[in-house]
């Protein structure tokens, strides 16, 4: 079973299927609890004294019960709540009074002696913006400089005020807040516990896959020991502007690198083309299908730096039939209209896809798993809206990056993804598996270079020891 982001409405009813199955949700809060607890212990060793300032809701029963453990591991602890906790939430409340740990009232915060804060005032079932004394003690949290461990999310996101956590424990399981920012600049380090949660309780192919190192690593590519450079995927990449020289060169060595045996560059008469030793070169003198044809390639990867010959480099590369990758100049509605149920991948920005939706890019970008979602109904291909994470849809999938960071986010790095891509679909991959590795895969190539200061072309020649890196599982999500 894949792994899923969940929503809020989405983990209550794992919450109940969980309960319904024989696991009690006081067994599940005791759990979730603990794992809060022994995050403390782990991330801030040197901490003796804790605080809790908790809510009145399940969020709040988690932070009764790691203030009971912490205390019994010889913790100085003190718990900050408002009176009215009802079902499970009471009963770890009165769990923890047993041991004779006073709970004080919010108002009565006092941070003077804390090392470590634990945040349970709200989690997913925050219904509206922090007001009041929840502001209040969130604004102080944050002022006070301490460390602040968040119970499942940090009170408050995506809403502004909110908690800002150091470390934030995910229970059960990853919701989209822990993704997307704003609200992911809030939880600092994410760990997620599983919380005993049974996988049948979690089961939600509805929801978004995350892309995991084990999924992932099944789908690439075997390379048998007698391949040659025709068996293993022929990639064509067809662009060229004298702007952007680079860009078709970068494409051509993300396919390369992602295991092509042979990469043919097609590019317009005259345009002065970054030195690859590699690449077969194939000058033209209009972008004609006939001409295309000589590449004898399985995949074919256009627009990168086809400046306003783009659309044009699209149509006569379309002609072939071949699996294909649209970027750039080659993301025209005209374009990618006429692809639908044809084995496509496009790889728009927010940008691109504002432009093939008629919509504006921050929209786009505030709400991408939509904005993929609506890309992939309206074009019938598969999508790749690439961002801060890149999300996937095709048909009524949806997919969500968890590799890559904001290093990322510097000129070309686009174009090694779409070589990257063009080689999977080249060596037969479909085009969601082909989608899904190729930006797994380039994400993890990134976070293997450096979180600043990235070049495109780093990112490509990483592709090879981050594949060796997920074959020999030395791969942890970031959640782990
Ligand atoms: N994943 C799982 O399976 C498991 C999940 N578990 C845990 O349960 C959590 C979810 O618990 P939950 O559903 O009780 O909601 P929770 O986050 O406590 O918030 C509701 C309370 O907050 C209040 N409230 C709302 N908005 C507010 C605001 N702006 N400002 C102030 N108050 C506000 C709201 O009050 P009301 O809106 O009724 O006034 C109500 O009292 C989840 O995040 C995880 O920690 C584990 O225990 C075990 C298994
Ligand atoms: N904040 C970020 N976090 C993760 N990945 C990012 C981030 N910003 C950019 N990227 C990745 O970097 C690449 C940028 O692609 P693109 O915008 O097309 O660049 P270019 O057109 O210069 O090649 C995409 O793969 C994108 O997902
Ligand atoms: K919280």
């Amino acid at each position: 079973m894949g792994m899923r982001l969940f929503t809020a409405d989405a983990m209550r009813r794992a919450d109940r299927r969980a309960v319904a199955l024989g696991y009690p949700s006081l067994l599940l809060m005791e759990a979730a609890g603990r794992a809060v607890a022994r995050a403390v212990r782990e991330h801030f060793p040197d901490a003796r004294a804790v605080w809790v300032v908790a809510g009145k809701g399940n969020n709040g029963g988690d932070g009764f019960v790691a203030a009971r453990w912490l205390f019994l591991w010889g913790y100085r602890v003190a718990v900050y709540a408002p009176d009215g906790q009802a079902g499970d939430a009471a009963q770890a409340r009165k769990a923890l009074e047993a041991h004779g740990v006073a709970v004080r009232p919010l108002e009565a915060l006092d941070l003077e002696g804390a090392e470590v804060v634990v945040d349970a005032l709200v989690g997913t079932g925050l219904s509206r913006p922090l007001a009041g004394v929840y502001a209040e003690v969130a604004a102080r949290v944050n002022a006070s400089g301490l460390p602040v461990v968040a119970v499942d999310l940090p009170s408050g996101v995506p809403f502004t005020p909110h908690v800002r956590a150091d470390v934030t424990v995910a229970l059960a399981g990853l919701k989209r807040e822990h993704l997307f920012y704003p609200a992911r600049a809030a939880c600092g380090r994410i760990v997620l516990d599983g919380i005993g949660m049974p996988e049948a309780a979690l089961e939600a192919p509805e929801l978004p896959e995350l892309l995991t190192p084990e999924a992932m690593r099944a789908l690439l590519p075997e390379r048998p020991g007698n391949a040659h450079k025709g068996s293993v995927g022929r990639v064509l990449v067809a662009g060229g502007y004298a702007t952007y020289t680079g860009a078709p060169a970068l494409a051509a060595l993300g396919a390369y690198r992602a295991g092509a045996g042979l990469v043919t560059l097609a590019y317009p008469e005259g345009v002065p083309l970054e030195p690859l030793l590699e690449v077969v070169r194939l000058p033209l003198a209009a972008w004609r299908a006939e001409a295309l044809r000589a590449a004898r390639a399985e995949a074919v990867a256009v627009g990168m730096g086809a400046g306003p010959g783009g659309p044009e480099a699209a149509r006569a590369a379309l002609e072939l039939g071949l699996p294909a990758v649209l970027d750039a100049d080659a993301l025209v509605p005209e374009v990618v209209a006429a692809c639908r149920g044809r084995p496509v991948v496009i790889t728009p920005h927010p940008g691109e896809a504002a432009r093939l939706l008629e919509r504006r890019a921050q929209e786009i970008a505030a709400h991408p798993l939509e904005a993929a979602r609506a890309l992939a109904e309206r074009y019938g291909v598969t999508v790749v809206l690439k961002g801060g994470p890149t999300v996937l849809a095709e048909g009524a999938h949806l997919a969500v990056n968890t590799t890559g960071s904001a290093a990322m986010a510097t000129g070309g790095m686009g174009d090694v993804l779409s070589g990257v891509i063009a080689a999977l679909l080249a060596a037969g991959l479909r085009p969601w598996d082909a989608a899904r590795l190729g930006v797994y895969w380039h994400g993890l190539a990134g976070d293997r270079v450096g979180r600043v200061g990235l070049l495109a072309h780093e990112v490509a020649e990483a592709l090879p020891q981050a594949r060796e890196a997920l074959i020999s599982d030395a791969v942890r999500p970031f959640w782990v």
